[in-house]
């Protein structure tokens, strides 16, 4: 059988870095070198592949809009030519990258798996080897056509994902999906479902940065600091809310919102509990948000709800539509 052809986009991150005085820190060329130096990833039964090195390599800390743009742009120059994609990335904004990617890329029918390490591979006892092993099998193997996220013998939909250990093996988690495949001596597909049919053809929707402001509630907070994030120029605000989306019933907040939101800003109400959907019906409190023109973002992941929000805000679309498909399921992003 023919060797399938996987493009390995490698934007930085833990995996690929080396020992400085100041910390870890990205080293040019050695995780390619190494890479293509392993017995391991040239075995038969892996695919072919060919790595794209990011220059400058960078940190996840370091992420934008702009980088996902990048990375989707070059996912699609390279489209036709290859059977998947696995992007390299570092683990503390790879959920956000995973997430804006599944909404930027249209008409997906190919797998593309964000994966990284906790350890570098040029550490003992690293996780990068595995990590990236397994996500090339699996892009070649199992063409789920979407973005996910693989870490540590789990295959997340790439919206769902969350980071949610700082130092541990298993650093993400799906809080609100089962995984899509789960590694172990067998691969188990769980919600993954492989691409019916492939297509060559790719879109990409330009997405540019945003104002977009998090309030993470806490009792006693105060309503004057709300107000000083919510300048002219703020398109968006995600509130954290309790439990199934209540608010402290502040009369001051309520009507802050509630001018806020018929001069078009866009609130969405998130959950503060990591698993769990938001239900503005469920308590008077969270009523009156509802009443304030404050919209559900369901059982969304924060990571979901910023990059759905860069996304939609980034297209010329009337405030009223926003509103209306960020409470839509557009990429698998939400139940409801
Ligand atoms: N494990 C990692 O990759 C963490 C690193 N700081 C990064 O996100 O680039």
């Amino acid at each position: 059988m023919k060797r399938k052809k996987i493009y390995i986009a490698y934007t930085g991150g833990t995996i690929g870095m080396k020992k400085s005085s100041k910390g870890y820190i990205p080293a040019e060329g050695f995780l390619t070198q190494t890479v293509k130096a392993s017995a391991e990833f040239n075995r038969e039964e892996m695919p072919l592949f060919d790595i794209h090195e990011y220059c400058p390599l960078i940190d996840s800390s370091d992420m934008s809009p702009l980088h996902w743009q990048l990375i989707a742009d070059d996912i699609k120059q390279k489209y036709a030519d290859y059977d998947g994609f696995v992007v390299l990335h570092g683990t503390d904004t790879m959920a956000y990258t995973a997430s804006a990617l599944s909404f930027m890329l249209e008409d997906l029918t190919k797998p593309v798996i964000v994966t990284g390490s906790q350890i570098p591979l040029s550490q003992l006892r690293s996780d990068g080897q595995v990590n990236l092993l397994n996500a090339m099998y699996l892009a070649a193997n199992y063409p789920i056509g979407e973005v996910s996220l693989y870490f540590n013998n789990q295959l997340y939909r790439g919206n769902r994902a969350t980071k949610m250990h700082a130092d541990g093996f298993a650093a993400f988690g799906s809080p609100n999906m089962v995984p899509l495949a789960k590694v172990g001596i067998n691969i188990e597909l769980v919600a993954g479902q492989l691409s019916p049919s492939i297509s060559n053809k790719l879109g990409v929707t330009q997405i540019t940065p945003q104002q977009i402001a998090v309030v993470h509630l806490y009792p006693g907070i105060s309503v004057e600091l709300i107000k000083s994030m919510m300048t002219d120029s703020l398109k968006a605000l995600v509130l954290l809310s309790f439990g199934v989306g209540n608010a402290p019933q502040n009369k001051e907040m309520l009507e802050l919102f509630n001018n806020a939101t018929q001069s078009g800003l866009v609130i969405v109400n998130l959950t503060q509990c990591l698993q769990g959907s938001v239900n503005m019906g469920g308590y008077a409190t969270g009523n009156a948000l509802l009443n304030a023109g404050v919209i559900s973002g369901y059982d969304m992941t924060l990571e979901a709800c910023l990059t759905k929000l860069h996304y939609l805000l980034s297209q010329n679309l009337e405030t009223e539509t926003i509103r209306h498909l960020m409470q839509d399921n557009l990429k698998g992003e939400l139940t409801r």
